[in-house]
């Protein structure tokens, strides 16, 4: 089957990179043309001449520009994907939006993937319009459940999911990394505490998964009765970090919604 991406940025190549490339035939369409050469080649994928010839060639396109350039490059493609299943990676792109920009007959599925894919770990939602076939949904699920685990909800959430999974590895590395600056404030070299914290919130991750328990009732049994954690927890609260990641999703969904 071949997979044709319009946009060969971080993400696309972070999808393909995890991608088996015995079961898909990929290819790749950008901007530049040189640069996307040079990709095209560390991925050990195909090229095509231009987004147009990728249109045309593949069975499956998948969008994967800026939500801003996508009215540009759907309007240069939308003639040549008759017949073909378009899947769309844009953040604040409805399904509705996207058929406004090519066709209302064409089946499109719109996808949420995040930066994980590149380790094949991707949190990725998808939503089909109501045109695509079960085969071609099918079909979506496959390759996204090929770099990770994909949840299939109703596009009203796109936004929340965009922001808790989409955006959310960059708020979890900026915990990540001051966790590590406090180490380094008080001595440990940044390289050491880093890794430390990595395997910490990862094994944390993995608790709350395998234990079945909630995450508050984890942090009581990290909690001893007069002991540290608690000093740490109430500085916290003191410095409204809840309240401050809630402000930070509500402001991404705000964005989202803006696109
Ligand atoms: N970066 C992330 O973690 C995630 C990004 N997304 C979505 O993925 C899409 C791509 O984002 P990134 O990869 O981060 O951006 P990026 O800027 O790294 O990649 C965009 C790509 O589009 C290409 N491009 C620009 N104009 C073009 C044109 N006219 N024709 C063909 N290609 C063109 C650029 O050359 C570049 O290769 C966005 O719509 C974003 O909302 C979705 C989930 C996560
Ligand atoms: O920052 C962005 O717009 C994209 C959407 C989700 C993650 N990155």
């Amino acid at each position: 089957m071949k997979i044709g991406f319009i946009g060969a940025g971080k993400m696309a190549q972070a999808i393909i990179s995890g991608l088996d490339k015995e079961k898909f035939e990929v290819y790749i369409s950008s901007r530049d043309f040189e640069k996307t050469r040079i990709i095209a080649k560390n991925l050990g994928v195909n090229q095509a001449k231009d987004n147009i010839e990728l249109a045309k060639f593949v069975d499956i396109v998948i969008m994967s520009v800026k939500p801003q350039v996508m009215p540009k490059v759907l309007s240069e493609v939308k003639d040549y994907l008759e017949g073909k299943l378009m899947l769309s990676i844009a953040a604040g792109l409805t399904l509705e939006n996207l058929a406004d920009l090519t066709s209302k007959q064409l089946e499109i599925v719109r996808i949420m993937p995040n930066i994980n894919a590149t380790i094949k770990e991707s949190t990725t939602a998808i939503c089909p319009n109501e045109l695509v076939i079960d085969t071609n949904l099918e079909i979506a699920k496959e390759i996204f459940s090929s770099i990770g685990q994909i949840f299939q909800i109703e596009e009203k959430d796109f936004s929340t999911f965009s922001a808790i999974a989409g955006s959310s590895p960059a708020f979890i590395y900026i915990f990540i990394d001051a966790l590590s600056r406090a180490g380094v404030l008080h001595g440990m070299p940044k390289d050491l505490a880093t890794e430390i914290v990595a395997s910490t919130v990862s094994a944390s991750a993995n608790m709350l998964a395998q234990s079945g328990e909630n995450p508050w009732s984890l942090v009581d049994k990290v909690s001893s009765p007069g002991g540290t954690t608690v000093e740490g927890i109430v500085s916290l609260e003191e410095n409204r970090f809840v309240a401050s990641v809630i402000d930070a999703v509500t402001k991404t969904i705000e964005k989202d919604k803006r696109l």
